[in-house]
């Protein structure tokens, strides 16, 4: 947004505003990695041998009781190693969803189990299996407090709730209270964590490879633990750190080349979070390449975004809003010099696109994200007339426009551009802005304007969500805040829904979506800005996603 408060400085003899995000946390760190061949082919020889070994345990019918087949389920999606046996579980879990085997449960810890793991796989269980655990007087029993484990099943069932299942909106609010109420010390240390951690962050709205290093921490202190699925979660998750801290050595490399860090004094030099949001999107190998050309365009939005926000004049954005829609490397000559490199990587990166999509035979889906990108140009344009007009639009005409600058309908046709299983079917319907992914625009959009309302309000930026709530109800900051929250959490229960069978898409698709969604929960946790402040809850996930690897 163009803005006029703050520190100016004369650099052009314009008026700009002084940019302040805190450099890039990082350094070097990520420029160079070099993998140790014989160890790495070393641990993917052991990882194949461990995952006959699970393959087995999980299609075994000598325990064919379906509860520990369920643990065994749970555990492996915890550990983060779940996706080496997709068909297997998948077949597991719909064999048990047929069998009906939750009508036979009556400790909440089960219900919770299986209830949570049927709706994430998408089968239409219904929320009335909790009745059993309420009283004559329609309350939640009692006695349930005395049941730590099953209160924690229950409050992280709660979290997979859509519209219409009251019980888990009670459910959510009588698990945390009685959950947060726990007096220290007075479970056993591991479950006590596991409280602690679960009332910061829900397994539902938790990155897979953020909750893996946690759940792999926790299994190590399990009595009962497998210590063959615990060596298999280790390497895996050493093997995975591996390959992602090779793509973001290229990307680190790529973004030096381009240095704006230096040539823009104003945009955030945040390459590693961008790389950081498409480990969240998928982190498996195959995605390898897919994570690379989305961590781009995640920069390159990210240095757009700023340059609207906080750089250029009204009449500079309206020529660079011209040349992003003509999208012809002539139209540089039109632009300010500090602008000429923005555009001319913006169209590099699209080349690159097309270039790749072809060489890997794939559905050539760039057109659909250059749509997106002229589409959100065009939104961070009106945003910027609107802050030179002095308007502060209804919150229904702020949202229509804000949709699109919160930059999930371009990031996530951007991330299945990488993907083998895209189709133009697929392109279509992610372009057709489905109710999927309307939800997670709109919290991606709410929670951002949340956390992200004060420093814009310093830097001069008027037309945020906040303020045009307050504005239009008549509201404190706090309340519009609260607001803006509540539409988020209504947005996650639409989303749930969207991923019940049957689908309209299939789930590989989907979870991008769910995927993209989560990160919102993550970075942005507590209303603070992490991917501006990356101090604030993201620099020690990237340390243990990206930088050191699990002790063996
Ligand atoms: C909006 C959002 C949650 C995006 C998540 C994906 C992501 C990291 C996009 C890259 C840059 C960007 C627009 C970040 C939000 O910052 P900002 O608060 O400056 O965005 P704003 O100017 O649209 O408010
Ligand atoms: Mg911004
Ligand atoms: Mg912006
Ligand atoms: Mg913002």
């Amino acid at each position: 947004m163009t803005s006029f408060a703050g520190n100016v400085n004369h650099e052009d003899g314009i008026f700009r505003p002084e940019a302040n995000f805190s450099p890039s946390l990082w350094g070097n760190i990520f420029s160079y990695t070099t993998r140790d061949n014989l160890v790495f082919e070393k641990n993917i020889e052991e990882i194949e041998v461990l995952k006959e070994e699970v393959k087995h345990m999980i299609i075994s019918t000598t325990s064919n009781d379906a509860i520990e087949k369920i643990h065994l389920i749970d555990t492996l999606e915890r550990l983060g190693i779940s996706y080496h046996f997709e068909e297997e579980i998948e077949d597991q879990i719909s064999k048990m969803f047929d069998q009906n085997v939750i009508r036979e449960e009556d400790d909440l810890d089960k219900v919770a189990l299986y209830f949570r793991l049927f709706r994430q796989h998408g089968y239409p269980i219904s929320s009335d299996h909790f009745n059993q655990f309420k009283g004559n007087n329609g309350k939640f029993k009692e006695t349930l407090l005395k049941d730590a484990k099953g209160l924690l099943c229950l409050y992280e069932a709660a979290h997979v709730r859509k519209h219409g299942d009251d019980i888990l909106e009670e459910a959510l609010i009588f698990a945390t209270y009685h959950l947060e109420k726990i007096t220290p010390n007075t479970l056993d240390s591991t479950l006590e964590k596991q409280v602690t951690h679960a009332l910061m962050q829900s397994l539902h709205r938790g990155i897979s490879r953020v909750e893996a290093h946690f759940n792999i921490s926790i299994y190590e202190e399990c009595e009962s633990r497998n210590e063959k699925l615990l060596r298999l979660a280790k390497l895996d998750y050493n093997l995975l750190q591996v390959i992602h801290k090779e793509e973001l050595s290229e990307l680190t490399q790529w973004w030096k080349d381009l240095d704006f860090a230096s040539k823009l004094s104003y945009v955030r030099d945040r390459m590693v979070e961008c790389f950081f949001w498409t480990v969240g999107v998928y982190f498996e190998p195959q995605y390898s390449q897919a994570r690379i050309m989305l961590a781009k365009c995640i920069a390159m939005i990210s240095v757009i975004d700023d340059t609207y926000d906080s750089y250029g004049t009204l009449d500079e954005l309206v020529v660079f809003t011209e040349a992003v829609d003509r999208w012809d490397v002539s139209e540089v000559d039109r632009l300010p010099n500090y602008m000429k490199p923005i555009y001319t990587i913006l169209l590099d990166l699209f080349e690159e696109y097309e270039i790749e999509v072809k060489k890997q035979d794939r559905c050539n889906g760039v057109y659909y994200v250059k749509e997106a990108m002229k589409e959100i140009v065009r939104s961070y344009y009106i945003e910027a007339e609107w802050f030179i007009e002095g308007k502060i639009p209804s919150f229904k005409e702020y949202l229509s426009n804000a949709l699109i600058t919160g930059t999930y309908y371009l990031l996530a046709p951007a991330s299945i551009l990488g993907m083998r299983s895209a189709s133009k079917e697929t392109f279509d319907w992610m372009i057709n802005k489905p109710q999927i992914l309307v939800a997670s625009a709109l919290i991606g959009r709410v929670i951002d304007d949340i956390a992200t309302y004060k420093i814009e309000k310093e830097k001069g930026q008027l037309v945020t969500g906040i303020e045009c709530y307050m504005q239009e109800n008549n509201l404190s900051v706090e309340e519009a805040s609260a607001k803006l929250s509540e539409i988020a959490e209504n947005a996650w229960k639409d989303l749930n829904k969207e991923c019940i069978k049957p689908t309209s898409m299939p789930t590989e698709i989907l979870m991008r979506v769910v995927n993209l969604t989560r990160l919102i929960d993550v970075v942005y946790k507590n209303n603070q800005d992490g991917y501006s402040n990356p101090k604030n809850n993201v620099k020690s996930v990237i340390e243990a996603l990206l930088v050191n690897p699990i002790n063996m």
